[in-house]
C-alpha cells in the first residue's frame, strides 16, 4: 500500500533485500519504512500559503504515507508527534553545533525554517543460516549525507562505527539514549573539523533488530 516505488522521493516501504548501501557488500538485509520532510506537520506552525517558491520543489513529504497506513490506529499522530520531537530536538542541535563551531547560536536557524528532516524505521530480521555463511551484511558501510543524524536503536547489538585506525567498533546500545551520527554536510560545512564517521550493521545475533534513524539537514 505504501510501496517506495509510488513515491517520487523515496517515501515508502522497502521490502528487504532490495536496497544496497555499499556495491561492494551485498544487498541489505532489512525492510524500511521512511516519510520526509512536510510543513503542515512542522512543530513550528507553518502558514501553508506563504512557502517560498524556491522552498516548493524541495518539499518531498508525500501524503500516501499515511493514506496508507490509515487502518492503524493512531499510527499517523503517534509517528508524527516522535517525528515532530525529533525536529524540535534537531533544532537545538544545530544551535549548539553553531556555538561549538564560535558561530552565534542562530547562525544555522534560516536553513532550517523547511529543513531536510527524514524518519526512517529500520527492521532487521533475524538472519537465515543462507544469509550467515554469504557475510551478508544487515545494512552496508556508508556515511549519512545530512548535517546529522539522531539514531535510536533497541538493545540488539549490531551497529558498528569504522574508526580512524580502521578497526571496526561496535556502537553497543545504551538504554535510553540515541546516538548521533555526523553526516557528510556538517563536515563540509565545518570544513571537516566535525567528520562524518562511516558505520554499518553486522547483525550476526538470534534476535531481529529495530532502529529509528532520523536525518536532519538543509
Ligand atoms: O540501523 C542502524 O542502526 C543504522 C541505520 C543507518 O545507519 C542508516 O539508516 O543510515
Ligand atoms: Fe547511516
Amino acid at each position: 500500500m505504501i510501496d517506495v516505488l509510488k513515491s517520487k522521493y523515496f517515501n515508502g516501504y522497502r521490502a528487504f533485500k532490495t536496497s544496497q548501501s555499499n556495491a561492494t557488500e551485498g544487498f541489505d538485509v532489512k525492510e524500511s519504512m521512511a516519510w520526509r520532510y512536510a510543513p503542515q506537520y512542522d512543530p513550528v506552525a507553518k502558514d501553508m500559503n506563504a512557502i517560498p517558491e524556491e522552498v516548493k520543489p524541495w518539499i518531498r513529504g508525500e501524503e500516501f504515507i499515511w493514506e496508507g497506513t490509515a487502518h492503524l490506529p493512531g499510527f499517523k499522530e503517534d509517528v508524527l508527534t516522535y517525528w515532530a520531537s525529533c525536529v524540535t530536538l534537531s533544532r537545538k542541535l544545530v544551535q549548539a553545533f553553531a556555538l561549538s563551531l564560535g558561530l552565534p547560536e542562530e547562525y544555522f536557524d534560516s536553513k532550517v525554517t523547511y529543513p531536510g528532516a527524514d524518519g526512517v524505521f529500520n527492521y532487521y530480521p533475524v538472519n537465515t543460516k543462507e544469509e550467515l555463511s554469504d557475510d551478508n551484511v544487515a545494512l552496508g558501510s556508508h556515511t549519512d549525507l545530512q548535517l546529522f543524524t539522531l539514531l535510536w536503536q533497541d538493545m540488539t547489538r549490531g551497529l558498528q562505527v569504522l574508526s580512524k585506525e580502521g578497526q571496526w567498533i561496535k556502537a553497543v546500545p545504551i538504554e535510553g539514549t540515541i546516538v548521533v551520527n555526523i553526516g557528510d554536510f556538517m563536515m563540509r560545512l565545518s570544513n571537516d573539523v566535525y567528520k562524518s564517521t562511516v558505520h554499518r550493521v553486522y547483525n550476526r545475533s538470534n534476535v531481529e533488530r529495530v532502529s529509528m534513524p532520523f536525518f536532519f539537514g538543509e
